[in-house]
C-alpha cells in the first residue's frame, strides 16, 4: 500500500470491529468519543469494552463475525487473533470500505499511526509500518515537546486569527500579526489575554475608520 496523511470525520459512520481484544480495544479508544456508530463483533471481549456497551458507546455482538455483519461498514478493524478469521473479515469488506488490518496491514487501505491531540492540535506519526516502535518513540517525543499548554495555546490562536480576521488591516499585515504570534512567548496565559485585548481594539479602531 501506498498512503497519504488524512483526517477523516466519522460521526454517524458504521465503524464495525471483528475482535474484542488488547489491539480492538486501542482503536476503539480512539474512536469512542467521536460519535461513530460502533459495533463490536467477537465471543470475547475486554473490560473495556463490555463498560463503553453497557455505556451504549459501542454494539457488542458477543459471537464470530457473519458475512452480513459488514454489508454497511464505513470502517472495518480486523482485530481478531485467528489468521483465518482475519483473512475471512478483510475478504468480506464492501467495495469502497476503509479497512485496517491490524496483523498484516498491506492487506487493508488504512493504518492507524501514532498520535496524540492538544486541544486543536493533533499530532499524527507514521513510519508507513516499517517501525510501530519508531512511531510511538517520536510520538512520545514529541509529546513532550507539545505539552499541556499548546491546548489553551491553540484556542489562543483560533481566537486571535478570528480577530484578525476582522480587522481592516492589509493582508501582509494580517499575515505579520498571525506570525508573530508563533513566538514561544505566547505560550504564557497573561500575554495571551492581552494581545487578544489589544486585537479587540484594533478590530473596533479599524472599524470605525471605515464607518
Ligand atoms: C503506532 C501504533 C498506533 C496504534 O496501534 O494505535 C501502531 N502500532 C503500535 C505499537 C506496536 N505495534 C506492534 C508492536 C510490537 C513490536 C513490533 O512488532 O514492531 C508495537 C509496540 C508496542 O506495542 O509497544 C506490532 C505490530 N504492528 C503492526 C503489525 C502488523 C504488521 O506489521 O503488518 C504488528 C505485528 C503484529 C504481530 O506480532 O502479529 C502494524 C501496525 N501498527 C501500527 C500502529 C500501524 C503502522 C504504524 C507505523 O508504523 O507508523 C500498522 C501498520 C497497522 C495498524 O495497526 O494500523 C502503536 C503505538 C501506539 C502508541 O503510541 O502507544
Ligand atoms: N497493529 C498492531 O499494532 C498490533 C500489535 C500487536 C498485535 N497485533 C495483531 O493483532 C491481532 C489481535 O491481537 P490482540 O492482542 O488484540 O489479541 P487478543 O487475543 O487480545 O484478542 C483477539 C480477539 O479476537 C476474537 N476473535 C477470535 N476469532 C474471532 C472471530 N472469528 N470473529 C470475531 N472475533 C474473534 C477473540 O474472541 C478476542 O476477543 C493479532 O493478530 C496480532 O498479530 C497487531
Amino acid at each position: 500500500m501506498t498512503t497519504i496523511p488524512i483526517m477523516i470525520d466519522i460521526k454517524n459512520k458504521e465503524v464495525v470491529v471483528v475482535g474484542g481484544g488488547h489491539i480492538a480495544t486501542r482503536r476503539l479508544e480512539r474512536l469512542v468519543d467521536q460519535e461513530a456508530r460502533l459495533t463490536v463483533i467477537s465471543p470475547t471481549a475486554t473490560a473495556e469494552i463490555i463498560r463503553w456497551a453497557d455505556q451504549e458507546l459501542v454494539t457488542w455482538k458477543p459471537r464470530n463475525f457473519e458475512y452480513q455483519d459488514l454489508e454497511k461498514a464505513f470502517m472495518l478493524i480486523v482485530a481478531t487473533n485467528d489468521p483465518v478469521s482475519n483473512v475471512a473479515a478483510r475478504k468480506a469488506a464492501p467495495p469502497n470500505c476503509l479497512v485496517n488490518a491490524v496483523d498484516e496491514a498491506e492487506f487493508g487501505n488504512i493504518h492507524f499511526p501514532a498520535h496524540f491531540t492538544r486541544g486543536k492540535l493533533s499530532i499524527a506519526v507514521s513510519t508507513n509500518g516499517a517501525s510501530p516502535m519508531l512511531a510511538k518513540k517520536i510520538n512520545q517525543e514529541l509529546a513532550n515537546q507539545f505539552d499541556d499548554r499548546y491546548d489553551q495555546y491553540l484556542e489562543f490562536l483560533f481566537a486571535a486569527r478570528l480577530l484578525i480576521k476582522k480587522a481592516r488591516i492589509s493582508s501582509p499585515d494580517k499575515k505579520a500579526y498571525l506570525r508573530t504570534f508563533l513566538d514561544e512567548s505566547f505560550l504564557q496565559d497573561a500575554i495571551q489575554q492581552q494581545t487578544l485585548r489589544e486585537l479587540q481594539l484594533l478590530v473596533d479602531k479599524t472599524k470605525q475608520n471605515i464607518d
